[in-house]
C-alpha cells in the first residue's frame, strides 16, 4: 500500500461555525494505480487532493504514506514529504509568466540543488517526452492552453514523483488537446506512476483504473 487515509475529518471555519467537509473518509491507494475522484462542485474534492499532497492538515484521522504516518509530521516535515514524493497539476497551471518554458520546468530541480548539467539533460528528456522541445525558449504567455498544460505536467513530473495529483487537468482544453493530455497520463501510468485525478469529465475518469465519487463527505467506489 502506498497511501492510506483512515477516518479523515476535515472542516473549515465558516463565519462563527465550522463546516465539516470530509467525515470519516477512507481511501487506499496502491503503488502505480490510477484513480479518478468525481463529485459535485464544492463537495470537497480539492480539499481531499490538498490533504493527499500534504498541503493542508486535518483534525482527525490518519494518513500513511509508504509506512510513514504523515498526520504526525510537523509542517516542515510535511513540506519535505511533498517536495520528495508529490507533484501537483492544477487547472490554472501556476506557471511563472516571466520565465521561459525551460526555466519553468527546471525550477523544481533547481530547488533541490541538482547540478546544472543534470538539470539540462533531465529537462530536455521530459520536454521530448511531452513533445514541447520546440517551445523551450518561449515565454509562457506566448503558449497555447494545451502547450501550457504540457509545460505544467512536465514541471510536475520532472523530479519523478511517486504520486501525481491533478485537479481538473483538462478543464479548459478542447477535445483534441484533452485527448493528447490523457495519452500522456496513460503513459505515466504505464511507467508506474500513481495518479490521482479530480475530474468532472467522464472521458478522463474512463482512463483511470478506479473511480470514486465524493458524496456526503465520504468516498464511494463507483467502478474499476
Ligand atoms: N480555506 C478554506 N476556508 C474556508 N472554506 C473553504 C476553504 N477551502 C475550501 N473551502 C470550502 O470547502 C468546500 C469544499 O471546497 P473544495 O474546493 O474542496 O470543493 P471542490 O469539490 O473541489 O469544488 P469544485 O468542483 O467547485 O472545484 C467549499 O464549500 C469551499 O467553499
Amino acid at each position: 500500500m502506498l497511501l492510506e487515509l483512515s477516518r479523515i475529518n476535515k472542516s473549515f471555519k465558516n463565519g462563527k461555525n465550522r463546516e465539516k467537509i470530509l467525515e470519516n473518509l477512507n481511501l487506499k491507494v496502491f503503488k502505480g494505480e490510477s484513480i479518478a475522484i468525481k463529485g459535485k462542485s464544492g463537495c470537497g474534492k480539492s480539499t481531499l487532493l490538498n490533504i493527499l499532497g500534504g498541503l493542508i492538515s486535518f483534525e482527525e484521522g490518519e494518513m500513511m504514506f509508504d509506512g510513514t504516518n504523515i498526520s504526525k509530521l510537523t509542517a516542515n516535515e510535511r513540506a519535505e514529504y511533498r517536495r520528495k514524493n508529490v507533484a501537483f497539476v492544477t487547472q490554472n497551471f501556476h506557471l511563472l509568466d516571466d520565465r521561459n518554458v525551460f526555466d519553468n520546468i527546471a525550477l523544481p530541480l533547481q530547488y533541490i540543488r541538482m547540478p546544472k548539467k543534470e538539470i539540462k539533460s533531465r529537462v530536455e528528456e521530459v520536454m521530448c517526452d511531452l513533445e514541447i522541445q520546440h517551445t523551450m525558449k518561449r515565454n509562457i504567455l506566448t503558449l497555447s492552453g494545451g502547450e501550457r498544460q504540457r509545460v505544467a505536467i512536465a514541471r510536475a513530473i520532472v523530479k519523478e514523483p511517486s504520486i501525481l495529483l491533478a485537479d481538473e487537468p483538462t478543464g479548459s482544453l478542447d477535445e483534441k488537446t484533452e485527448e493528447s493530455i490523457l495519452t500522456i497520463f496513460d503513459e505515466l501510468h504505464h511507467k508506474g506512476m500513481t495518479l490521482i485525478i479530480v475530474t468532472h469529465d467522464d472521458s478522463v475518469s474512463s482512463h483511470c483504473q478506479h473511480v470514486y465519487e465524493l458524496h456526503h463527505k465520504k468516498l464511494n467506489y463507483v467502478n474499476s
